[in-house]
C-alpha cells in the first residue's frame, strides 16, 4: 500500500510524544510522519494531527510562520484530529478566549470551554467508556490537563452528524462541572467525539503508550473515505 502522510502540528506542545505514538503503531510503515512548522511542510500531508499545549500560542505561532490560512484550508477537505489544545483550535466556537481573542481553525461544529474543568482541577486522569476503539470493552486511561470541555454540539442539519467515541462517567467530573439532574448524556460528559472525517479529544492520548486513538484516527478519519 502507498504511504499515507501524517503531519504533526509542530509549533509547540506534545508533538514529539505524537510522533512517537505513530511511529509504534506504524507496524507496516505504511506511515511517513511529518512535523509541519510551514506552509511547504503542511502541503506535503494527507492529515494532520494538532497537539495539545496551549492553543492561543500555538495559533499564534501558526499566524507568524504563514500557517493560520493554509491550516483553515486545509481542515475544510482534509482529517485534522485535535488533542486538548488542538480540539480548542478545531472548535466553531470558545468560551473563555485569553483577552484578546483566540483564532480558531474550525472544522467540528461544537462549542467548547478553554481550562472549562476549573481551576482547581488543573489536570487528573480518568477511565473512559468508550465507542468504536478496538477493545472498547478495556478501560482507557486519559490524562487531562487545563483541558477543555465541550458545552455544545451543534444541532444544524447543515453540518455532518457527530459520533461520540469517548465519555467521561458522570461521576467522575469534577465537582464544580456537576449539576443536579445532569443527565449521563450531557454534553459535558463528551470528551471524544468525530465528524465526518475530523476528530476531537480534549484530553492527552499521546501521554499513554495506548495507541488505540492513534489506530482510530488513521483507520477510520485517514484511510475510510
Ligand atoms: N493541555 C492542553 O493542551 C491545555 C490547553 C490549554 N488550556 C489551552 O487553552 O490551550
Amino acid at each position: 500500500m502507498a504511504q499515507i502522510a501524517i503531519g504533526i502540528l509542530a509549533l509547540q506542545g506534545a508533538f514529539a510524544e505524537h510522533k512517537a505514538s505513530l511511529h509504534r503503531l506504524d507496524l507496516n510503515r505504511q506511515l511517513n510522519v511529518i512535523l509541519v512548522r510551514n506552509p511547504s511542510e503542511l502541503s506535503l500531508c494527507d492529515a494532520l494531527i494538532i497537539p495539545g499545549g496551549e492553543s492561543t500560542t500555538i495559533a499564534l505561532l501558526a499566524r507568524l510562520a504563514g500557517l493560520l490560512e493554509p491550516l483553515k484550508e486545509f481542515s475544510k477537505t482534509k482529517p485534522v484530529w485535535g488533542t486538548c489544545a488542538g480540539a480548542i483550535l478545531l472548535s466553531e466556537s470558545v468560551v473563555g478566549a485569553k483577552k484578546g481573542g483566540q483564532e480558531l481553525l474550525g472544522g467540528i461544529s461544537i462549542k467548547i470551554a478553554r481550562n472549562g474543568w476549573g481551576s482547581q482541577v488543573e489536570s487528573f486522569e480518568a477511565s473512559l467508556e468508550l465507542n468504536g476503539l478496538r477493545d472498547s470493552t478495556r478501560p482507557f486511561q486519559a490524562f487531562f490537563i487545563r483541558a477543555p470541555v465541550v458545552l455544545e454540539l451543534s444541532s444544524s442539519s447543515d453540518n455532518l452528524p457527530i459520533t461520540i467515541v469517548a465519555r467521561i462517567p458522570l461521576g467522575l467530573l469534577p465537582p464544580s462541572l456537576v449539576e443536579e439532574n445532569m443527565s449521563e448524556d450531557d454534553p459535558r460528559t463528551i470528551v471524544a467525539l468525530r465528524q465526518g472525517r475530523h476528530l476531537l479529544t480534549t484530553f492527552h492520548p499521546e501521554l499513554t503508550e495506548d495507541d488505540r486513538f492513534h489506530e482510530y484516527f488513521v483507520r477510520n478519519c485517514v484511510l475510510s473515505v
